[in-house]
């Protein structure tokens, strides 16, 4: 087994100033979770801590039960993947993957068992007697992983791994980290500020910011019931849209007013968006969740707004509007469907069921 609980965990550096604050995760045996979040946000520190190579400064950490804010990185039984990899240059492929086992006294016939079997798993037989210098970055990360697992880690942290990789290979190297966590019955905690690697490979997401968990949540909960605005706008790409509007209620039910233009509201938030009434709120609507007509006669939940420019990704196009007396941004993500030309003004549906509600005065959601 492999829990770990971060109960109110704090960390400061220097003393007028938090790298993580107040922060409480529980983690279940085997669950792969992310932690996503800008440069800075503190993603690597609570790596760090959980790895015994940082010092907790206020809060408690147990794994599997047991605190061990005073336990020793190398009695944790955890082990790390840094995103440089951190290969010894001077050792082969085999001796970076055997270093830690001498270091424990563990048997050479059983060192070699435990690379034989790692290096199948990982497909990099053909390697071991290669240095470092001699590897291509896919196969160095490879080999990272393959030094890692060899310790039979219960918990696998990995610390921005694929940032080193081409696109290409970056993929390739996601589904492979994801088929090692279905294998191996060890606990994953994955650090990256990149939102696809987050959203394709976690069963929860600990979105960061400032040194706080801003959301910790399954991948479709955070994509679709955002906590706050920082969520909504930080997953999804092209960023959700958000705008200031009005809250409109009256006899044929509720509607949020943007530049004089009424969208009716009709999902599960509705009830909770009365109370706003007469007030300013944000709103938010994905880039797929808005259509583009030709037809200036439709009235219902529609916005008027101009295209300044597209972006076509060969499968979608991102089509960027202006709209509004701010000409506040507009994204619409779709297939390529109809003749969309540059500055002429379209009307867009939003989708009233798709919108999100944020309290304007703190960005939570209503
Ligand atoms: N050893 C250190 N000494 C002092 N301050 C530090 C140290 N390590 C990190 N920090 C500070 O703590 C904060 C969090 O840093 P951390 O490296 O955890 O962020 P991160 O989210 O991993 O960032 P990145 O994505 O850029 O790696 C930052 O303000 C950083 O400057």
């Amino acid at each position: 087994m492999s829990s770990i609980i971060l109960k109110n965990i704090s960390k400061q550096y220097y003393h007028d100033s938090y790298a993580v604050r107040d922060l409480s995760l529980e983690i279940k045996h085997k669950e792969f979770i992310v932690l996503v979040g800008p440069s800075g946000c503190g993603k690597s520190t609570t790596l760090r801590m959980i790895a015994g190579l940082e010092e907790i400064t206020e809060g408690s950490m147990y794994i599997d039960e047991r605190e061990v804010n005073s336990v020793e990185a190398k009695d944790r039984n955890i082990a790390i993947v840094f995103q440089d990899y951190a290969l010894y240059p001077h050792m082969n492929v085999y001796n970076n993957m055997a270093f830690g086992l001498k270091m424990k006294k563990i048997k050479r016939n059983e060192i070699k068992d435990k690379i034989e079997k790692t290096t199948e798993i990982l497909d990099i037989k053909n390697l071991l007697y290669r240095y470092p210098s001699q590897l291509s970055g896919g196969e160095k990360q490879r080999v990272a992983l393959g030094r890692a697992m060899v310790k039979e880690p219960k918990v696998f942290l990995l610390d921005e791994p694929l940032s080193n990789l081409d696109a290409g290979l970056k993929a390739r190297m996601r589904l492979e980290i994801m088929e090692l966590h279905k294998k191996l019955d060890a606990t994953f905690i994955y650090v990256t500020h990149d939102q696809t690697e987050a959203m394709t490979m976690a069963d929860r997401i600990a979105v960061m910011k400032d040194g706080l968990v801003m959301q910790f949540d399954t991948p479709s909960n955070i994509y679709n019931k955002p906590d706050n605005i920082f969520v909504a706008k930080f997953i999804g790409s092209p960023q959700m849209n958000v705008f200031e509007v009005y809250v409109q209620c009256g006899k044929n039910g509720v509607s949020i007013v943007k530049d004089g233009e009424a969208v009716s509201v009709n999902n599960a938030d509705t009830e909770r968006i009365k109370k706003y009434s007469n007030k300013k709120i944000l709103a938010g609507v994905r880039p797929e969740h808005i259509k583009i007509h030709n037809d200036n006669n439709s009235a219902e939940n529609f916005l008027s707004a101009k295209l300044y420019i597209k972006e076509n990704l060969g499968h979608e196009i991102y089509y960027h509007f202006n709209s509004g007396k701010d000409n506040s941004d507009i994204i619409v993500r779709t297939i390529p469907e109809m003749d969309v030309v540059n500055n002429h003004e379209y009307r867009l549906w939003i989708n009233p069921e798709k919108m999100h509600f944020f309290d304007a005065e703190n960005g939570n959601r209503i």
